[in-house]
C-alpha cells in the first residue's frame, strides 16, 4: 500500500490482516458527512463508499460499530447535525439493518454494544457532539477505544483531520484500513502519482480557509490554477473587487495575494472570473438574477456562479492540459440557474477525458455531488470522496488518518 508523500512508500495492514474477527467489536471511521437538502441525503456516494468494509466485517461476524463526523457542531450536541438522520440511508444503502447508538463513548454505548448481535451493524451518534473530538483529546479517544476490540480506518476523506476518531483511535486498539481508503489511495497514486503536464487544479466550495493553507504548495505543483465559488470571491476581494454580500473571507486577502504571487513565482496561471451571474437572493432563477463584469457587482447582491464567458476560457485553457484535479464546484450548483459554470466544466472535462486527452480526478462531497448532477461521475478518471483530504494528499502532505495507520 502506498502514499504520495515525504517518504513516499508506507505501509499499513489491512482487513486481510484481522484474522477472525467473529463476535469481535470493530470500530470503523467512516465518512457519513453526505451532502443533505431538506432532510434528505441528496448524493448517497459515501454511503456507498462505506459499503464493502462494513458488509465485509459484517459477513465476517463481526459487530461492526461505525464512528463518523457529520458538520461541524463545534463540540456540542445539536439536532439538526445528528448520525440519527443517515442511519435509514446508510441501511438501505447497504442493504442491512442499521441500528443507532446514542452517543460514541460512555456505559450506554457500551450496554449497546454488548447487546449488538455477531455481525450487526450500528451507526454512533456524532463524535464532533464532543469536544475532545476535535481536539484529539486523549481522554475521547480512550472512552471510545473501550468500546471496541480492533479499529479501521476507511475514511479518506477525513484523514486530513488529527481528530480522536482518525488518529488518536489508531493508537489505541490494532488499526487497519478499510476497503475504501486502500481503494481511493491506490486511485489516486495510479492517477496522480506521476502527473502528466500541464496539469490544471480546479479549486472552488465554500470552505474556503481549509482549501487556501494548500494552494500554497499545489502552485508549485500546477500549470493552471482554477478558482471559482467562494475561493474566487476571496481572491477577487484581495485584488480590490467589490464582491458586494458574496460568500468571502475578507479577513484572508493577504493569504490570497500571497498564493498569487507564490503561482507567479512558480509560472503556475490563476484564472479568476472575469464574468459573474450574481442575484439578491439565493433561490432558484430569483427575479434579480443577472450576468455581469466583477467589477459591476452592486453592494447588495451576491456572486453565485463563474459567468458564461469566463467558462468559455476556462474549458479552452483545459483543453491545454493533460491532467486535472478538482476539488469544490464553482458556483452554489444546488440551486439552478447557479450550477451552469460547474455542469459545463465537468461535462469538458469528461468529453477530454472520454477522448483519452486528459485524466481527470475529482473529489469532495459537494464535487462528487455536482459532478452526478452533471451526469459526468462517470466518464472521469477517478472520483474521490474527499475533497481537503485530496488537495492535500495532492500537494504531498502526509494525513495523519493515514500516517497513524503506518505507526
Ligand atoms: N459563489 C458561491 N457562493 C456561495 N456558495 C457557494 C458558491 N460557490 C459554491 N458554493 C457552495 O460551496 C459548497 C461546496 O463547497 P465545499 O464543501 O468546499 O466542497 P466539497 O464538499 O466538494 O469539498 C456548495 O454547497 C456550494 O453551494
Ligand atoms: O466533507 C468533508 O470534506 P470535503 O468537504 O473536503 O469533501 C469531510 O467529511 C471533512 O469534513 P470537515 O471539512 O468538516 O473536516
Amino acid at each position: 500500500m502506498t502514499q504520495q508523500g515525504d517518504c513516499n512508500v508506507k505501509s499499513f495492514k489491512t482487513l486481510d490482516d484481522m484474522g477472525d474477527i467473529r463476535g469481535k467489536a470493530v470500530l470503523v471511521r467512516e465518512d457519513l458527512n453526505v451532502p443533505m437538502q431538506d432532510g434528505v441525503v441528496s448524493d448517497d456516494t459515501r454511503l456507498r463508499a462505506a459499503m464493502p468494509t462494513v458488509n465485509e466485517l459484517s459477513d465476517r461476524g463481526a459487530k461492526v460499530l461505525i464512528l463518523a463526523h457529520f458538520g461541524r457542531p463545534k463540540g456540542q450536541a445539536n439536532p439538526d447535525m445528528s448520525l440519527a438522520m443517515v442511519t435509514k440511508p446508510l441501511s438501505d444503502v447497504l442493504g442491512r439493518p442499521v441500528a443507532f447508538i446514542a452517543d460514541c463513548q460512555g456505559a450506554e454505548a457500551k450496554a449497546a454494544v454488548d447487546a449488538l448481535p455477531e455481525g450487526g451493524i450500528a451507526v454512533l451518534e456524532n463524535t464532533r457532539f464532543h469536544a475532545g473530538e476535535e481536539k484529539n483529546d486523549p481522554a475521547l479517544a480512550e472512552a471510545m477505544a473501550a468500546l471496541g476490540d480492533f479499529y479501521v480506518n476507511d475514511a479518506f476523506s477525513a484523514a486530513h483531520r488529527a481528530h480522536a476518531s482518525t488518529e488518536g483511535l489508531a493508537h489505541r486498539l490494532p488499526a487497519f484500513a478499510g476497503r475504501s481508503m486502500e481503494k481511493e489511495l491506490d486511485a489516486l497514486e495510479a492517477a496522480l502519482g506521476k502527473p502528466v503536464k500541464p496539469v490544471a487544479a480546479v479549486v472552488g466550495g465554500a470552505k474556503v480557509s481549509t482549501k487556501l493553507d494548500v494552494l500554497n504548495n499545489l502552485v508549485a505543483k500546477v500549470d493552471h490554477l482554477i478558482i471559482g465559488g467562494g475561493m474566487a470571491n476571496t481572491f477577487l476581494a484581495a485584488r480590490g473587487v467589490d464582491v458586494g454580500k458574496s460568500l468571502c473571507e475578507h479577513d484572508l486577502a493577504e493569504t490570497a495575494e500571497k498564493i498569487m504571487d507564490a503561482a507567479d513565482a512558480a509560472g503556475c496561471t490563476v484564472h479568476l472570473p472575469y464574468d459573474v451571474v450574481v442575484a439578491k437572493e439565493f433561490a432558484a432563477n430569483p427575479a434579480s438574477l443577472r450576468t455581469c463584469n466583477v467589477h459591476e457587482v452592486a453592494a447588495d447582491e451576491m456572486i453565485l456562479d463563474v459567468g458564461p464567458a469566463a467558462v468559455e476560457a476556462l474549458a479552452d485553457a483545459l483543453k491545454t492540459c493533460r491532467t486535472l484535479v478538482w476539488n469544490g464546484p464553482l458556483g452554489a450548483f444546488e440551486i439552478a440557474p447557479f450550477d451552469a459554470a460547474t455542469v459545463a466544466l465537468a461535462r469538458t472535462a469528461a468529453a477530454l477525458t472520454k477522448e483519452g486527452s486528459l485524466t481527470s480526478v475529482a473529489g469532495g462531497g459537494d464535487t462528487v455531488a455536482a459532478l452526478n448532477h452533471a451526469g459526468v461521475a462517470g466518464d472521469f478518471s477517478f472520483v474521490s470522496t474527499a475533497g481537503g483530504a485530496f488537495l492535500e494528499w495532492m500537494e504531498g502532505k502526509e494525513l495523519p488518518g493515514v500516517a497513524a495507520l503506518t505507526a
